[in-house]
């Protein structure tokens, strides 16, 4: 369902500000796609993670390494023979990050996942464990560069249940898909 007709691989970037529940949506997505899963915050060096943990934004420089790692992640999956595509989960909050990650081997399909503010505030603030205060979030809503028309890809809005947002965002990828087909079929 994630290949290209043309055997590429797809890779589905889940995006958006903290909390929006990019994590909760891309594992199930992983599993109903049966595709590899990564979660960005996992390729963050501990430098990185502890200037969040202190409630200070990371810069462009500090973000370029880590996209370059996520990108390299996503190349990899795309090679195996096995894998049709991934799924990961990564802020991506501008357009020139988007570019970078564009840059993997394989067709990047990008679901940028929305919310109120102030729901987002309420789950990262009731959430435990995790290294992210709330205190961050309206940085990254300044920073965030929503998708523009050239980037494939679509705005999903979380205001309704965890079902919900997953059957919102499989539709998105069959539609990706028969317009890849569609355009396989046309050059052909
Ligand atoms: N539709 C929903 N209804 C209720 N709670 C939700 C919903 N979606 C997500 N949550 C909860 O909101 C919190 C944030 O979700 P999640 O951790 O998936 O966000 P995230 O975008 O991955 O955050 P971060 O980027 O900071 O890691 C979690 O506690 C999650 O269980
Ligand atoms: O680009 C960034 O500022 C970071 O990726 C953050 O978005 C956090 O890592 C993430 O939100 C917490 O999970």
């Amino acid at each position: 369902m994630t290949s290209n007709p043309n055997g590429i691989a797809t890779h589905i970037v889940v995006m958006g500000v903290s909390g929006t529940g990019k994590t909760t949506l891309a594992q199930k997505l992983s599993e109903r796609l049966g595709l590899p899963y990564a979660e960005a915050d996992e390729f963050h060096p501990q430098a990185n993670i502890d200037k969040m943990s202190e409630g200070v934004p990371l810069t462009d420089e500090d973000r370029w390494p880590w996209l370059r790692e996520m990108r390299d992640w996503m190349s990899a999956q795309a090679k195996d023979g096995d894998a049709l595509g991934s799924v990961v989960t990564c802020s991506a909050l501008k357009h020139s990050y988007r570019d970078l990650l564009r840059e993997a081997d394989g067709d990047v399909l990008f679901l940028h996942v929305d919310g109120d503010p102030e729901v987002l505030t309420e789950r990262v603030s009731s959430r435990s464990g995790h290294f992210m205060p709330p205190s961050l979030l309206p940085s990254q809503l300044k920073t965030l560069e929503p998708l523009t028309e050239d980037e494939a890809g679509a705005r999903i809005v979380n205001d309704g249940s965890i079902d919900d947002l997953v059957e919102r965002a499989l539709a998105v990828i069959a539609e990706h898909t028969d317009n890849n087909h569609r355009e396989s079929a046309q050059s052909a």
